[in-house]
Protein backbone atom coordinates (compact mmCIF):
# COMPACT_ATOMS: atom_id res chain seq x y z
CA UNK A 1 0.00 0.00 0.00
CA UNK A 2 1.31 3.03 -0.85
CA UNK A 3 0.63 6.04 0.98
CA UNK A 4 1.40 9.09 -1.37
CA UNK A 5 -0.47 7.33 -3.77
CA UNK A 6 -3.78 7.10 -0.91
CA UNK A 7 -3.26 10.59 -0.25
CA UNK A 8 -3.55 12.04 -3.69
CA UNK A 9 -6.71 9.73 -4.05
CA UNK A 10 -8.04 11.37 -1.55
CA UNK A 11 -7.15 14.80 -2.75
CA UNK A 12 -9.01 14.13 -5.66
CA UNK A 13 -12.01 12.82 -3.77
CA UNK A 14 -11.85 16.47 -2.46
CA UNK A 15 -12.71 17.76 -5.24
CA UNK A 16 -16.27 16.48 -5.01
CA UNK A 17 -17.20 18.45 -1.90
CA UNK A 18 -20.60 19.72 -1.35
CA UNK A 19 -19.78 22.62 1.26
CA UNK A 20 -22.09 25.93 0.60
CA UNK A 21 -21.81 26.72 4.30
CA UNK A 22 -18.17 26.25 5.13
CA UNK A 23 -16.28 26.22 2.15
CA UNK A 24 -13.71 23.90 3.77
CA UNK A 25 -13.35 20.81 1.52
CA UNK A 26 -12.53 17.32 2.74
CA UNK A 27 -11.32 14.03 0.67
CA UNK A 28 -10.95 10.48 1.84
CA UNK A 29 -9.84 8.01 0.32
CA UNK A 30 -10.19 4.27 1.80
CA UNK A 31 -8.36 0.50 1.19
CA UNK A 32 -10.73 -2.24 2.26
CA UNK A 33 -9.13 -5.57 3.00
CA UNK A 34 -9.58 -6.37 -0.26
CA UNK A 35 -7.78 -3.48 -2.02
CA UNK A 36 -11.20 -2.16 -3.08
CA UNK A 37 -10.78 1.77 -2.86
CA UNK A 38 -13.97 3.52 -2.09
CA UNK A 39 -13.38 7.83 -1.73
CA UNK A 40 -15.70 10.48 0.02
CA UNK A 41 -16.12 13.92 0.33
CA UNK A 42 -17.79 16.11 3.29
CA UNK A 43 -21.42 16.58 2.40
CA UNK A 44 -23.41 19.56 4.70
CA UNK A 45 -26.58 20.09 4.53
CA UNK A 46 -28.87 23.71 5.29
CA UNK A 47 -29.52 21.95 8.81
CA UNK A 48 -25.92 22.06 9.84
CA UNK A 49 -26.09 19.17 11.38
CA UNK A 50 -26.87 16.61 9.19
CA UNK A 51 -23.58 17.23 7.15
CA UNK A 52 -21.33 13.83 6.54
CA UNK A 53 -17.58 14.20 6.75
CA UNK A 54 -15.38 12.62 4.02
CA UNK A 55 -14.17 9.81 6.32
CA UNK A 56 -17.76 8.87 7.04
CA UNK A 57 -18.90 8.99 3.51
CA UNK A 58 -16.16 6.71 2.22
CA UNK A 59 -16.70 4.44 4.78
CA UNK A 60 -20.59 4.15 4.42
CA UNK A 61 -19.75 4.30 0.70
CA UNK A 62 -17.50 0.43 1.42
CA UNK A 63 -19.71 -0.81 4.21
CA UNK A 64 -22.83 -0.55 1.77
CA UNK A 65 -20.99 -2.38 -0.70
CA UNK A 66 -19.92 -5.42 1.52
CA UNK A 67 -16.74 -3.98 2.24
CA UNK A 68 -16.27 -3.69 6.04
CA UNK A 69 -12.84 -4.15 6.87
CA UNK A 70 -10.14 -1.20 6.45
CA UNK A 71 -6.63 -1.33 5.55
CA UNK A 72 -6.01 1.91 5.09
CA UNK A 73 -7.44 5.47 4.58
CA UNK A 74 -6.44 8.63 4.16
CA UNK A 75 -7.96 11.91 4.79
CA UNK A 76 -7.01 15.54 3.46
CA UNK A 77 -8.17 18.44 4.39
CA UNK A 78 -6.83 22.75 3.79
CA UNK A 79 -5.75 22.50 7.43
CA UNK A 80 -2.00 23.76 9.04
CA UNK A 81 -1.04 20.54 9.71
CA UNK A 82 -2.47 16.96 9.15
CA UNK A 83 -6.38 17.35 9.88
CA UNK A 84 -7.70 15.91 12.72
CA UNK A 85 -10.68 13.93 12.28
CA UNK A 86 -13.95 14.65 14.77
CA UNK A 87 -15.37 12.43 17.43
CA UNK A 88 -17.87 11.09 15.70
CA UNK A 89 -15.60 9.88 12.67
CA UNK A 90 -12.99 8.30 15.07
CA UNK A 91 -16.01 6.40 16.38
CA UNK A 92 -16.94 5.25 13.02
CA UNK A 93 -13.47 4.38 12.28
CA UNK A 94 -12.94 2.05 15.14
CA UNK A 95 -16.11 0.18 13.82
CA UNK A 96 -14.38 -1.36 10.71
CA UNK A 97 -10.67 -0.86 11.82
CA UNK A 98 -7.96 -2.69 13.97
CA UNK A 99 -4.89 -2.71 15.71
CA UNK A 100 -3.35 -2.94 11.66
CA UNK A 101 -5.40 -0.12 9.90
CA UNK A 102 -3.03 2.75 8.75
CA UNK A 103 -4.42 5.86 9.35
CA UNK A 104 -3.54 8.93 7.50
CA UNK A 105 -4.02 12.30 8.56
CA UNK A 106 -2.80 14.87 5.74
CA UNK A 107 -2.98 18.13 4.49
CA UNK A 108 -2.66 19.98 1.14
CA UNK A 109 1.10 20.54 1.58
CA UNK A 110 2.47 17.62 2.07
CA UNK A 111 2.71 16.87 5.59
CA UNK A 112 0.73 14.10 7.04
CA UNK A 113 1.16 11.27 9.34
CA UNK A 114 0.07 7.65 9.97
CA UNK A 115 -1.58 6.77 13.02
CA UNK A 116 -3.78 3.84 14.53
CA UNK A 117 -7.10 3.82 15.63
CA UNK A 118 -6.30 3.35 19.46
CA UNK A 119 -4.32 6.45 19.67
CA UNK A 120 -7.20 8.50 17.58
CA UNK A 121 -9.90 7.15 20.27
CA UNK A 122 -8.32 5.57 23.10
CA UNK A 123 -10.79 3.02 24.84
CA UNK A 124 -13.48 3.78 22.25
CA UNK A 125 -16.73 1.63 22.24
CA UNK A 126 -16.58 -1.42 20.56
CA UNK A 127 -18.61 -4.54 19.86
CA UNK A 128 -17.00 -6.30 22.97
CA UNK A 129 -18.49 -3.47 25.77
CA UNK A 130 -22.01 -5.17 24.50
CA UNK A 131 -21.17 -8.62 24.93
CA UNK A 132 -22.73 -9.74 29.15
O1 LIG B 1 -11.97 15.30 9.38
C1 LIG B 1 -12.84 16.09 8.97
C2 LIG B 1 -13.04 17.35 9.54
C3 LIG B 1 -14.04 18.16 9.02
N1 LIG B 1 -14.83 17.71 8.00
C4 LIG B 1 -15.85 18.59 7.42
C5 LIG B 1 -17.15 18.72 8.13
C6 LIG B 1 -17.64 20.06 7.62
O2 LIG B 1 -18.26 19.90 6.34
C7 LIG B 1 -16.36 20.86 7.39
C8 LIG B 1 -16.06 21.86 8.48
O3 LIG B 1 -16.09 21.24 9.72
O4 LIG B 1 -15.33 19.91 7.31
C9 LIG B 1 -14.63 16.48 7.42
O5 LIG B 1 -15.31 16.10 6.46
N2 LIG B 1 -13.65 15.69 7.95
ZN1 LIG C 1 -16.12 13.78 11.15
Amino acid sequence: MNVNWLIEQAIEARQKAYVPYSSFQVGAALLTENDKLYLGCNIENASYGLTNCAERTAIFKAVSEGENRVKAIAIVGDTEGPISPCGACRQVIAEFSDDNTKIILANLNGDFVETTINELLPGFFSKKDLIK
